[in-house]
């Protein structure tokens, strides 16, 4: 089932046209691994879901991105509901300079939780299901800045968790760790995806392989080809999304 659908999006940033007529669905409880050379937009196309590029000037766009049954470029949504039902985690982690616990706390917070228990339930709750509350439970008082930087991207995980999302999206989460601290992430979101509609993108195309079960291939804003992930990386459709995945360009 679509979870996202998107049909006919354009997107301008002034005069220059990032993306071009993408249409795409995502499906739900899957992940999907957005993948192309740089600067091809697979970032704007990421954002262009929970409406991050709303913050950027001169950002034009056309066309129809429905969240179910939700057009969320609607006049009249609510985008902070829409950006807690479509949580994000960036490439560097960025967490809080606040506790371990405030990070996680902070958004549930801010929406109404007062109560300490049910707070406390949530931190932990949100941290086990990042696979980091067995790291710091016994530290949950300490700065989040002295977490590793693995620790740190599944901390900011674990604070999209704790506002109960339906779709996470992902901007290259791992490409500023090493190779065991990506393992870890990549686990998680296998995991992760029993529950919540997870689109990544990623450069590594092992990745891609290894934890997607649809891949999109993005090339100078255009969709050129997305389908299940080990027929883009075996059989694919368009001669240019083969010469990508076996690195002829890019
Ligand atoms: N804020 C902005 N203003 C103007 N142009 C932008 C802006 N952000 C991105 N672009 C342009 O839009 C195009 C797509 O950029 P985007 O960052 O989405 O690509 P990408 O595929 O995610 O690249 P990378 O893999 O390097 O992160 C690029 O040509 C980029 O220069």
């Amino acid at each position: 089932m679509a979870k996202i659908s998107v049909k006919n999006l354009d997107l301008y940033y002034g005069e220059f046209k990032a993306l071009k007529n993408i249409n795409i669905d995502i499906q739900e409880k899957k992940v999907t691994a957005l993948i192309g050379p740089s600067g091809c937009g697979k970032s704007t196309f990421l954002r262009t879901l929970n409406r991050m590029n709303d913050l950027i000037d001169g950002v034009r766009i056309e066309g129809e991105i429905k969240l179910e049954e939700d057009n969320i470029y609607h006049k009249d949504i609510d985008v902070v509901a829409l950006r807690r039902r479509i949580g994000m985690v960036f490439q560097k982690a960025n967490p809080f300079p606040k506790s371990i616990y405030e990070n996680v706390a902070y958004g549930p917070r801010r929406y109404g939780v007062k109560n300490k228990s049910e707070l406390d339930e949530i931190v932990e709750k949100s941290l086990r299901k990042a696979a980091l509350w067995d790291e710091v439970k016994d530290r949950l008082n300490k700065s989040a800045l002295g977490l590793s930087g693995g620790q740190q991207q599944r901390l900011c995980i674990a604070r999209a968790l704790a506002m109960e999302p339906e779709v996470l999206l992902m901007d290259e989460p791992t490409s500023a760790l090493d190779p065991i601290a990506t393992a870890k992430i990549e686990e998680l979101i296998t995991e992760l995806k029993k529950d919540y509609t997870i689109v990544i993108v990623t450069h590594s195309m092992q990745q891609a392989a290894r934890i997607s079960d649809e891949t999109a291939f993005f090339l100078m804003g255009e969709l050129i080809e997305m389908d299940q992930t080990q027929k883009i990386f075996t059989t694919p459709r368009d001669q240019r999304t083969e010469d990508y995945v076996t690195g002829r360009f890019g």
